[in-house]
């Protein structure tokens, strides 16, 4: 288990996270938040990157920091801009990717092949990266964090940059392994986690504020997700009233999903989404 205890994490005097509380099993956590709200950074104090300002972090109840190594070689890192060599093939780069994390030569010949294969880059694996799309880096990327089958997984915004279909392709990678590890995605993009998390965390405010299910998270907004029609002249007047959620152009109406406290008459009850409960906690 990894034990996220009372963490504040201060750059000189600005604070990004304060007293964050968190314990994290097997599974996969999707950590969402807009930009800036500190998932970069709690990322990287789990990666032993950064260091807490106050507070610890302990696997199998040791401090992450005495445990150096042994508990660096437990983890796998997708940092949010990772660095590969463009003349590089994936093969190689895994290869010496490997070396660095201490993997021997043996493991790495069988391992290599099976993680190309299992991210979908067989056939590119003796390809320069160069010629290589977003998606397929990406996948290079989720590759070497794998490398020495890691126990905790930590992916820092793993979809930048990809476009639909190839994070269908990095939604089914993530749920083929989430058995034995503990996963941790960070992004600000819903869909990529909706499904496939088991446990939803949010930061607000440099704190935890939600850590729980997406069916308790949407349950949470149950009754209070309406969509309606309205004039096209009328939605400014709306929107001031309502949090819309999304809409939709019909002639000269705008359907409309939105937010409210209590039904009014015309309005149709609708179920609530991850996506929903995002834009109601992060409506300012
Ligand atoms: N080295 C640093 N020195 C000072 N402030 C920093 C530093 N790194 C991050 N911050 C600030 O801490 C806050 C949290 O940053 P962080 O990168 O963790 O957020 P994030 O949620 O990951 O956002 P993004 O998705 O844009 O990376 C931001 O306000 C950022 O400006």
């Amino acid at each position: 288990m990894l034990q996220i205890n009372h963490v504040t994490k201060k750059y000189q005097n600005f604070t990004a996270l304060k007293d964050i509380d968190l314990e994290l099993e097997y599974g996969i956590y999707g950590l969402l938040a807009p930009n800036g709200a500190g998932k970069t950074t709690l990322m990287k104090l789990l990666a032993t990157l950064l260091y807490p300002t106050e507070g610890s972090i302990l696997w199998e109840g040791r401090e992450i920091q005495k445990l150096d190594e042994r508990y660096r070689e437990k983890l796998g890192f997708l940092p949010q801009d990772f660095g590969y060599y463009r003349d590089y093939t994936p093969e190689r780069y895994l290869r010496y990717i490997g070396i660095l994390k201490g993997l021997k030569k043996e493991q790495l010949k069988k391992e290599v092949p099976q993680l190309i294969d299992r991210v979908g880059l067989s056939e590119a694996a003796k390809k320069k990266m160069k010629k290589f799309s977003g998606g397929m880096i990406q996948r290079v990327g989720i590759a070497q964090a794998l490398l020495g089958n890691p126990e905790i997984l930590i992916l820092d915004e793993p979809t930048a940059g990809l476009d639909p279909k190839e994070r269908v392709r990095f939604r089914k990678i993530l749920t083929s392994l989430s058995r034995d590890k503990i996963v941790i995605i960070s992004t600000h993009i819903v869909s990529d986690v909706e499904f496939i998390a088991n446990h939803i965390i949010m930061l607000k405010d440099k704190q935890v504020y939600a850590n729980d299910s997406v069916e308790n998270l949407c349950r949470s907004l149950e009754g209070k997700i309406f969509s309606t029609a309205v004039r096209t002249e009328e939605l400014p007047e709306f929107e001031r009233k309502y949090q819309v959620v999304s809409q939709r152009q019909e002639g000269p109406n705008c359907e409309l999903r939105f937010i409210a406290e209590k039904k009014k008459e015309g309005w149709n009850l609708c179920a609530a989404s991850l996506e929903d409960v995002f834009l109601y906690t992060y409506q300012e």
